[in-house]
C-alpha cells in the first residue's frame, strides 16, 4: 500500500505528465526476472494465463489485478512452488500497486463474445474498459511493454495508444495488440493439413484481429503447403472464423480462454525473452505500422531488448492472399477510426 500513497496525488492529478521518477522506474533490466501485471485476472482468460506465468522463470512479481475474485485467485496460485511471488489488487483503489514497477502488462479485462455477436459489438463496454486501464499504465509504469488481449482488438489497440499519446508517454515499439492466437490456430490447423508435429510449423499471421482480417499467409508457411486453391481457401476461413467456432461451442459462456491463455503466455515469454536480450525473437502482434497504407497491422516483429527492433517485411503474397489482403482493408480502416474516434471524445 506503501507504493499507492506514494503515487496517491498523482493518481488523483488527472492525465497529467508522470513525475520524472515514475517515469524512470521500470526501465532497468533486472538480472532477477520481471514483474508482470495481469489485468483482468480473474477471468476466463485471467486465470490459466496467470498459472502459466506463474510457472515462468523469468517472472519476478506476479501482479493480479481484478474488480473481483482476485486475492482468490492469487491465494491459489501462491502456493504453486515457483519463485514468481503472486500479490493480488482488486478495485481501482488497488490499481497503481499492481502497476508501479511493472515490466510488462498483460490486459485481458473485458466481456467476451456471446453466439451472434461480433467482437465489434464488444467495443461499447470494453473500450471504455482499456480505457481507465491504460490510463493506470501511463501514470504508473509508463516504460511497461503492453499487450492487449481485451477485443476488439483492431479498435482497443488504438484507443490504448490514444490514451498513452495524451499522457506524453507513448512508445509505439511497446504497445501490442496480442494476435498470437490467430498464429497457434494457423500452425495447428496447418499440422493437421501436413500431418506432421505443429511444434515444426511456422505460419505468419498478418492483418488484424477479427474476420477477414485476420490473413493467414499459408504460402508462407514452413514446412511449405502445397495444397488445391479451394483447400486453401477452406483453411483460411476455418483460421478466420476459429474464435466464433469456439463461441458456438461455449453456446454462451464465453469466448476461448484456454488456447488464448497458451497464445498470451507465449507472447509474454517472447517480450521477457527480449527484453532479458535473446536474440532472434519473432512474433506476430497488431502494432503501429507504417508497412501498410493502415496505421496499425498485425505483422511479423523482431523484438528486442528495448521493444519492436524490427518489422520483418511483408510475405510475398498469392493472389488468393492479395485478395483478402485488399477486401480487409476498408475493415481495418473502420474499426482503427473508430478507436480513434473513441478516444478523441474522452
Ligand atoms: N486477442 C485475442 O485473441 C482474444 C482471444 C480470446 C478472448 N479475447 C478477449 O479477451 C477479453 C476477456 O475474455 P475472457 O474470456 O477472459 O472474459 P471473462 O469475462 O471471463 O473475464 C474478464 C475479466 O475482466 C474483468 N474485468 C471487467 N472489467 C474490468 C476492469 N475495469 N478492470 C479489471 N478487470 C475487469 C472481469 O471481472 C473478468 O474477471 C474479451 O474481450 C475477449 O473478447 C481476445
Ligand atoms: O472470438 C472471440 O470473440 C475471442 C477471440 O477474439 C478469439 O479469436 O477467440
Amino acid at each position: 500500500m506503501q507504493r499507492v500513497a506514494r503515487l496517491a496525488a498523482h493518481f488523483s492529478g488527472g492525465l497529467q505528465e508522470p513525475e520524472e521518477g515514475l517515469h524512470a522506474q521500470n526501465t532497468s533490466a533486472p538480472g532477477d526476472g520481471y514483474n508482470v501485471a495481469v489485468l483482468g485476472a480473474a477471468g476466463g482468460i485471467g486465470q490459466p494465463l496467470s498459472l502459466l506465468l506463474k510457472l515462468s522463470s523469468r517472472v519476478r512479481e506476479l501482479r493480479l489485478y481484478d474488480v473481483a475474485n482476485t486475492a482468490g485467485v492469487a491465494g491459489d496460485l501462491s502456493h504453486i512452488s515457483t519463485a514468481a511471488h503472486v500479490t493480488a489488487h482488486t478495485g481501482p483503489q488497488q490499481l497503481g500497486d499492481a502497476l508501479y514497477g511493472a515490466h510488462l502488462v498483460v490486459i485481458p479485462a473485458g466481456v467476451p463474445r456471446k453466439p451472434g455477436m461480433t467482437r465489434d459489438d464488444l467495443f461499447n463496454i470494453n473500450a471504455g474498459i482499456v480505457r481507465t486501464l491504460v490510463e493506470g499504465v501511463a501514470r504508473y509504469c509508463p516504460g511497461a511493454w503492453l499487450a492487449v488481449i481485451s477485443n476488439p482488438v483492431n479498435s482497443t489497440v488504438p484507443i490504448a495508444a490514444e490514451v498513452l499519446k495524451r499522457a506524453g508517454v507513448f512508445n509505439p515499439a511497446r504497445l501490442f495488440g496480442v494476435t498470437s492466437l490467430d498464429v497457434v490456430r494457423a500452425e495447428t490447423f496447418v499440422a493437421q493439413a501436413l500431418g506432421v508435429d505443429p511444434a515444426g510449423v511456422h505460419v505468419p499471421v498478418i492483418g488484424g484481429h477479427a474476420g477477414i482480417t485476420i490473413l493467414p499467409v499459408l504460402s508462407a508457411a514452413t514446412p511449405p503447403l502445397a495444397l488445391p486453391e479451394e483447400r486453401q481457401r477452406a483453411l483460411m476461413a476455418r483460421i478466420q472464423d476459429a474464435g466464433t467456432e469456439v463461441v458456438q461451442a461455449k453456446a454462451g459462456a464465453g469466448s476461448a480462454t484456454l488456447s488464448m491463455a497458451h497464445a498470451a503466455a507465449r507472447f509474454a515469454e517472447a517480450c521477457l525473452r527480449a527484453m532479458s536480450g535473446e536474440a532472434g525473437v519473432v512474433e506476430c502482434a497488431y502494432v503501429a505500422s507504417s508497412l501498410t497504407p493502415q496505421p496499425y497491422f498485425a505483422s511479423q516483429l523482431r523484438l528486442g531488448p528495448a521493444g519492436i527492433a524490427e518489422f520483418l517485411p511483408l510475405p510475398r503474397l498469392t493472389p488468393l492472399e492479395r485478395d483478402n489482403y485488399e477486401r480487409m482493408q476498408e475493415e481495418l480502416r473502420t474499426s482503427i477510426q473508430k478507436g480513434l474516434d473513441f478516444a478523441a471524445r474522452q
